[in-house]
């Protein structure tokens, strides 16, 4: 199924191929801090990740990614919501046309220009694409950027950038610790929701950081010089590509912080 951001194909028709897209813990959700209740049973994150498992940086027509080898438990996400170990898969972004927009989750109403996504799989089952249809089977940390200094912890990726401008483009990228994107304080609010692109699977269990991390204004301008389209394809800025947030449904979004 093609889908993607625009008009013709974007998240107000992605329910015509995946009816899941009204289904009832979809995501992303706009978080209400005051309706956010603390629990003092949920644990702190802890992230142990290996630079060394790093591999590639893929522009896949609708982010790009930073790919990691899953095939042992050398960078993997224990404690906070979840039971058991997950492995760290990939790590991606959406961001917006404006400065005004971008992120998939929001905090009382406010959007930030960019969020990244650290996907991680439940071990118990025997791979993502296992995992990925189990209501536990997954746990994704967002993390939000906001205009600021410049990040130099974001340099080498947005230096990658240039050589996957457009779709399908893939080249090496090693010896990255994405423990170096996080924020100072891993204090998170934590929901059950869903992959939010198609297929749109409800196996997520939600970690959205409360700290942000900055972003320039310039950097921001390097993620959108990205293209949506492939090579020869009419040129398709890469921007805009995060999914509105979704009805709550009597969820309850919990924190970890007083
Ligand atoms: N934006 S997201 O929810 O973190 C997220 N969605 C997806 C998805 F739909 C996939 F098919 C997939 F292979 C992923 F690795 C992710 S990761
Ligand atoms: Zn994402």
């Amino acid at each position: 199924h093609c889908w993607g951001y625009g008009p013709s194909d974007g998240p107000d028709k992605w329910c015509k191929h995946f009816p899941i897209a009204n289904g009832p813990r979809q995501s992303p959700i706009n978080i209400i801090s005051g309706q956010a209740s603390y629990d003092s049973a949920l644990e702190p994150l802890k992230l142990n990740y290996d630079p060394s498992n790093s591999t590639d940086i893929l522009n896949n027509g609708h982010s790009f990614q930073v790919g990691f080898v899953d095939d042992t438990d050398s960078s993997t996400l224990t404690g906070g919501p979840i039971t058991g170990t997950y492995r760290l898969k990939q790590f991606h972004f959406h961001w917006g046309a404006s400065d005004y927009r971008g992120s998939e989750h929001s905090v009382n109403g406010i959007k930030f220009p960019c969020e990244l996504h650290l996907v991680h799989w439940n071990t118990k089952y025997l791979s993502f694409g296992e995992a990925a249809s189990h209501p536990d089977g997954l746990a994704v940390v967002g993390v939000f950027l906001k205009i600021g200094a410049a990040n130099p912890r974001l340099q080498k990726v947005l230096d990658a950038l240039e050589a996957i401008k457009s779709k399908g483009k893939q080249t090496t990228f090693s010896n990255f610790d994405p423990k170096t994107l996080l924020p100072d304080s891993l204090d998170y609010w934590t929901y059950n929701g869903s992959l939010t692109i198609p297929p749109l699977l409800e196996s997520v269990t939600w970690i959205v950081l409360k700290e942000s991390v900055s972003v320039s204004i310039t950097q921001m301008g390097k993620f959108r010089s990205l293209k949506f389209s492939g090579d020869g394809e009419a040129h398709c800025c890469m921007q805009d590509n995060y999914r509105p947030t979704q009805p709550l449904k009597g969820r309850k979004v919990r924190r970890s912080f007083k």
